[in-house]
């Protein structure tokens, strides 16, 4: 199994490319369940979650060709067609991998007026149910059984019908599967309370070039007037919000200076807005962001919620920055109950955090020291990749697979503004 090596203290300099965004491609991928034509998603990252989802899709009997780009380029062009739904089911082995699989559920249904998609269960943050992605379903006039870890839905007489579903809480996901059930409904769909991330307004848009029509796009109403069919299109995947944030905070650790390239201001204003509190300094350019840290770093108090607020995804890379601030931080995490399993790797890193509840207090320190470290989940592993950024000596980040699923080519992107970071396999 790989691992990270980092030899920390270096301070980071250049330039970053900002890849195509996870969250969004693992929604846009299943729109190609939506149509029998060629859909092509051009700045697809690199990922292994968007492998799992192509691998997942062609087991449901859609066809992909990706195409690679020139040595050196980020972003890959991803050709998919669904003349026919093979299997509408989605099996346990495949979403117990990626969570994300369940976005297949409603454009399945959608299309082929049944969708049989294996439960996820919980996984390292929380428990994370799908209980609103089925009730907004359930609106749309689909019938749903739960038996034997799956969840049965179908669409009697094979097609849905609009309906009005008001969120209880706000939910990417369950926004993202009713957003592409209702573009195929007859009729009127109402969502009520619907997430505003910049990754469902990134679906909208995709969904209104294939033929859907969607008004509300980017506000917490959407409405969807169902059409007959849909066409194919070509789509870029817009990018990395949460991508270009843990760069961000890789210059403000490391009392660097990085340009992230393509990282769009609108798509990330409580995170920029965090930065400048913290003291970075922010020059906002036609190509991206720069963002560069030369001032101490302030203490900062920070709560995560559904966009426009701070996103959760991003909080553990604040807390391994503020580790290091002049005083102390509060963090709150309202979104997922269990999402401060980093804390005590980084403690070991010499990090002193207090957790109480969904609270934690980081009292900043003057300095980390490098660790063997392990971390259970995607952005927990990318604060111990920031902590060995700075921390005095070597640092070893096991379990890779998790920073692989969401982080393209990271030691790659971090070596080229002067990390001494490299993946080792440790056999
Ligand atoms: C692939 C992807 O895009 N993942 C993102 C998506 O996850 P995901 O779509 O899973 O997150 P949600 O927005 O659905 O979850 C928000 C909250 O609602 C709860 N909930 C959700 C659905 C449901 O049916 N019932 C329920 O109670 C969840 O447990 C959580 O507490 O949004 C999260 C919140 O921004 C991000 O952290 C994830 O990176
Ligand atoms: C929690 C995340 O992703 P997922 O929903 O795919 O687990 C994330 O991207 O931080």
């Amino acid at each position: 199994m790989d691992s990270i090596w980092i030899k920390g203290g270096n301070r980071l300099e250049g330039k970053i490319p900002i890849s195509g965004a996870k969250n969004a491609a693992l929604t846009l991928l299943p729109c190609a369940l939506l149509t029998d034509e060629k859909l092509t998603l051009t700045n697809l990252p690199r990922l292994a979650d968007v492998d799992t989802f192509s691998h997942l899709l062609n087991q449901l009997g859609v066809s992909t060709s990706v195409a690679g780009v020139k040595k050196g380029e980020y972003g890959r062009r991803m050709t998919l067609q669904a003349d026919d739904i093979a299997s509408t089911v989605a099996p346990y082995d495949m979403v117990r991998k990626m969570r994300a699989s369940v976005l297949v559920l409603g454009p399945m249904l959608a299309r082929a007026g049944e969708s049989t998609v294996s439960l996820p269960g919980g996984c390292a943050i929380g428990d994370r149910p799908i209980d609103l992605h089925l009730q907004a379903l359930e609106c749309l006039g689909a019938e749903i059984e739960l038996a034997a870890g799956y969840v049965k839905a179908s669409a009697p007489k094979g097609r849905l019908s609009g309906g009005d579903y008001s969120f209880p809480v706000v939910s990417v996901g369950a926004t993202e599967n009713a957003l592409m059930a209702a573009v195929l409904a007859t009729g009127r769909t109402q969502l009520f309370n619907a997430a505003r991330e910049p990754e469902i307004v990134d679906l909208c848009n995709l969904l209104v070039a294939m033929g859907a029509k969607i008004e509300g796009i980017g506000s917490g109403h959407l409405i969807i007037d169902g059409v007959e069919g849909l066409n194919g299109t070509t789509y870029e995947v817009m990018p990395d919000r949460i991508e270009a944030g843990s760069y961000a905070c890789a210059a403000g650790i490391t009392g660097g200076s990085i340009d992230l390239i393509g990282a769009r201001p609108d798509d990330m204003r409580a995170t920029l807005n965090a930065l400048a509190h913290a003291g970075l300094m922010l020059e906002f350019h036609d190509k991206g962001i720069k963002v560069s840290a030369d001032a101490p770093l302030k203490p900062l108090a920070l709560s995560t919620a559904p966009f426009p607020g701070f996103a959760t995804d991003m909080q553990a890379q604040f807390m391994a920055m503020l580790a290091l601030a002049q005083g102390d931080s509060f963090l709150e995490e309202t979104i997922f109950e269990n999402r401060y399993m980093h804390v005590p790797e980084l403690r070991r890193m010499g990090a002193s955090i207090d957790i109480h509840g969904r609270s934690a207090i980081v009292h900043g320190v003057e300095k980390l020291t490098g660790a063997q470290v392990m971390a259970t989940d995607l952005r927990a592993s990318m604060s111990l990749v920031l902590a060995g950024l700075a921390a005095e000596g070597e640092t070893e980040v096991l379990r890779v697979y998790h920073l692989d699923r969401g982080y393209e080519r990271l030691e790659e992107k971090l070596s080229a503004v002067g990390a001494t970071i490299e993946r080792r396999s440790t056999g």
